[in-house]
Order: C-alpha cells, then sequence, then structure tokens
C-alpha cells in the first residue's frame, strides 16, 4: 500500500534536519520494500515569503492528505516583526488546529553515553523516562480574544478550555499509563486559575475509569522544580497546552541537548503530526552543525504512530543509541574534550546504524 507523507521544513535549520530525515525515511521505505511519497510543502516564514500566508491553503490540504506530516520548525528575527497572524508561528499553530492533533507526546529519557552532556549530576539523571501528554489545539495560545486594548495600553489573551478539549487529553495520557509505569502527573495551577481547577476536577473523575493508575496533581511552580530535583518520579505528565511547552524545553536539559526531543502530534484518527521540540535556531542555521536527532527520533515516532512499524521504529531508536554510544556528538553534545561532527555526519553514521539493524 501506498502511504503519503507530507514535509514541512519551514525555517532556520528546519530545512537542514528535515533532509536528513528524508533520507532516513528514503531508506528505509527501500530496505523495506515500502513505497511512500515524500512531498514537500510550504509553512513558516518560508511561505509568507514566497504566497504572503505562513499556512497556505494547498499546504493544508497537502497535510490532510496524507498519513503523516513531518515538520521541522518555524520562525526567526527576519519574521519577528510581523503581526501575530501572520508570523511563522502562526503556521505552526494553525496545522495543528487544522489536523485537530491535540495531544503533544514529548517523550523525555536519558541516553546512558550523554549524562555528562548535561548540567545535571549524573546520579540525578539515572533511569529518568518520561512522557509529557501536552494539550495542544487549546488554551492560552489560540483564546480569543487576543489583542492589545486601549490604544495599545492594554493587552489580553484567553485561556479558554471546554470539558471536551480535557477529558480527550486527560484520557489519553492514562491509556498511555496503562502501559507504562501507570503513574500519571497532572501539573496545573489550581490555585490560581479556574481552568486548572476544572482541570483538576476532570483529572480525578477520569482517574476513576483506570484504578490501576496512580494519579498525582501538582502545581506547576513544583513541578518545573522537581523535574530538575527528582527528575526519574516522573512517568506520564499531562498539562495543558504552555506549561507543557515550557516544562519540556526545560526537560531538555534532562537529555543533554534540545536537539535530541522529538514529538508526536496526534489526534482522533487523522494524520499525525510530528516534529522536534526545538526550534528554528537561528543561531546555527546554515552553518551544517544542528543535531539532526530529533527529527530522527520524530520519524521514528510517526513509523510507530502513524505506520505502525514498530520494528523500524526500534532500530531508529537503537541506532541513535548505538552511534551516541560510539561517542559521536554534534556540537550541542560534544565535551571540550571531544571533536563534534556536522549534521550530514551525524546523520551518515546514524543511517548506517539502522541499516544494519533492518537488514541483520
Ligand atoms: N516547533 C517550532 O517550530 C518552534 C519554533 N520556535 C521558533 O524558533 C525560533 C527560535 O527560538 P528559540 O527560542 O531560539 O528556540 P530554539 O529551540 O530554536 O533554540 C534554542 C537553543 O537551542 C539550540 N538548538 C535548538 N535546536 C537545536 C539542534 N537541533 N541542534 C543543536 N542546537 C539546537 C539553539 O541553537 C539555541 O541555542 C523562534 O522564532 C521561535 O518562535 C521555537 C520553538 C518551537
Ligand atoms: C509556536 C510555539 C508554540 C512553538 C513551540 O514552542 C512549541 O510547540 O514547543
Ligand atoms: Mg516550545
Amino acid at each position: 500500500m501506498t502511504r503519503h507523507i507530507t514535509i514541512l521544513p519551514g525555517d532556520g535549520i528546519g530545512p537542514e534536519v528535515t533532509k536528513e530525515a528524508r533520507r532516513l525515511l528514503e531508506e528505509v521505505a527501500q530496505t523495506l520494500g515500502e513505497t511512500w511519497t515524500l512531498e514537500e510543502a510550504l509553512i513558516g516564514g518560508a511561505a509568507y515569503d514566497q504566497t504572503g500566508h505562513p499556512l497556505p491553503p494547498e499546504t493544508i490540504a497537502k497535510c490532510k492528505a496524507s498519513d503523516a506530516v513531518l515538520l521541522g520548525a518555524v520562525g526567526g528575527p527576519k519574521w519577528d516583526h510581523l503581526p501575530g497572524d501572520v508570523r511563522p508561528e502562526a503556521g505552526l499553530l494553525g496545522i495543528r488546529k487544522q489536523l485537530g492533533v491535540f495531544a503533544n507526546l514529548r517523550p523525555i529519557r536519558t541516553w546512558p553515553g550523554l549524562l555528562l552532556a548535561s548540567p545535571l549530576k549524573p546520579e540525578l539523571l539515572d533511569g529518568v523516562d518520561m512522557v509529557i501528554v501536552r494539550e495542544l489545539t487549546g488554551g492560552l495560545y489560540f483564546g480569543e480574544p487576543k489583542q492589545r486594548l486601549d490604544g495599545g495600553n492594554a493587552v489580553v489573551d484567553t485561556l479558554h478550555y471546554t470539558r471536551h478539549e480535557i477529558e480527550r487529553v486527560v484520557r489519553q495520557a492514562f491509556e498511555i499509563a496503562q502501559n507504562r509505569r501507570k503513574k500519571v502527573t497532572s501539573v496545573d495551577k489550581a490555585n490560581v486559575l479556574e481552568s486548572s481547577r476544572m482541570w483538576r476536577e476532570i483529572v480525578q473523575e477520569t482517574a476513576a475509569a483506570f484504578p490501576d493508575v496512580t494519579v498525582e496533581p501538582i502545581l506547576v511552580d513544583s513541578a518545573a522544580m522537581q523535574l530538575i530535583q527528582r527528575p526519574n518520579q516522573f512517568d506520564v505528565v499531562v498539562t495543558e497546552n504552555m506549561f507543557g511547552d515550557i516544562l519540556s524545553d526545560e526537560a531538555a536539559v534532562l537529555t543533554g541537548s534540545i536537539g535530541m526531543l522529538p514529538s508526536a502530534s496526534l489526534g482522533s484518527g487523522g494524520p499525525g503530526l510530528y516534529e522536534p521540540v526545538h526550534g528554528s535556531a537561528p543561531d546555527i542555521a546554515g552553518q551544517g552543525i544542528a543535531n539532526p536527532l530529533a527529527g530522527f527520533l520524530s520519524v521514528a515516532m510517526l513509523l510507530r504512530h502513524s505506520l505502525g512499524l514498530e520494528a523500524a521504529a526500534t532500530a531508529i531508536e537503537d541506532a541513535v543509541l548505538a552511534t551516541i554510544e560510539a561517542g559521536h556528538r554534534t556540537r550541542d553534545l560534544a565535551g571540550h574534550d571531544s571533536e563534534p561532527v556536522g549534521t550530514e555526519e551525524m546523520s551518515a553514521l546514524v543511517r548506517h546504524e539502522v541499516q544494519r539493524r533492518l537488514n541483520g
């Protein structure tokens, strides 16, 4: 069966990392004897420059007609002056909303070879293996009104959630926990926010249907501290859109670099959207030094969740592990005593390991 994958390179290091992810997909398809069409479409600043809009209608149509979508990253200083509705980031929020991918899964694990790449003590990092389930299509990033008021002297952003939006993502977190260590930590700010109080109620209601899963509500400020202080206590962390955005970048510190964090955004049956957690990294764009592994691990999630190819997904994750164990590092991971490899070299090393596993 032919599968259709749309690739959205975007801006900054987006095209650099999706180029390598595309190579990986092409090689895996060839080795497995699969037929995958890999078509690119415009998003973000690149789309704005060519069409005047960060999410052209053709991109939406292509993505909706796909089995899965792989995205690089969007944004950069070139577009920072634009009004909110045509900024590159609006294109990213738009495609998430259009695809209805309400649950953003962000696995955070430590890699034995990378413990020293983190500024935290190695003994704190031992056994860290969690997944942040971030609500992705509601909350503060989407609520209306969102505007300047009073001649520019006041401003409003709106944090809006429906019961349905909270229930579906919380349920997904419990289902994921059932296949893991059976613990859900729900992060909120229920001492201050009404939305968090409703979130907490729904978590407790949902927990009744999952008696084998332990549930722990925790305030976001404390969660931010504990993520660094005692990270291996977490299994599944479920939270609203903005808290999940912030906490997952914080959790990147545990893994050694944000260049190691993949994500899968899933909805109710449509195409999944797969993307590194990192942004367009304008500070290193165009230098050939970006870490392509968040993109590779996102490809693994795509194969697992959208194409049902668990063995191939595991082969990619094992290949990443083996390449790191062999001592290869991009600049974001390299210590002072090791010579970093570039984006293309890291890609080639991991793809070689993937092929060994798929052929072995
Ligand atoms: N999913 C997306 O498309 C996202 C887009 N952004 C956008 O990206 C732009 C830059 O945002 P920042 O706050 O600088 O976040 P960022 O994630 O792009 O970069 C933060 C730091 O991490 C480094 N970094 C990120 N990815 C890396 C990789 N693969 N390899 C090596 N180093 C890496 C960067 O060099 C930088 O020092 C902004 O316009 C922002 O809105 C930010 C986050 C997510
Ligand atoms: C446009 C932002 C919401 C992107 C981001 O930081 C993220 O999704 O992690
Ligand atoms: Mg973010």
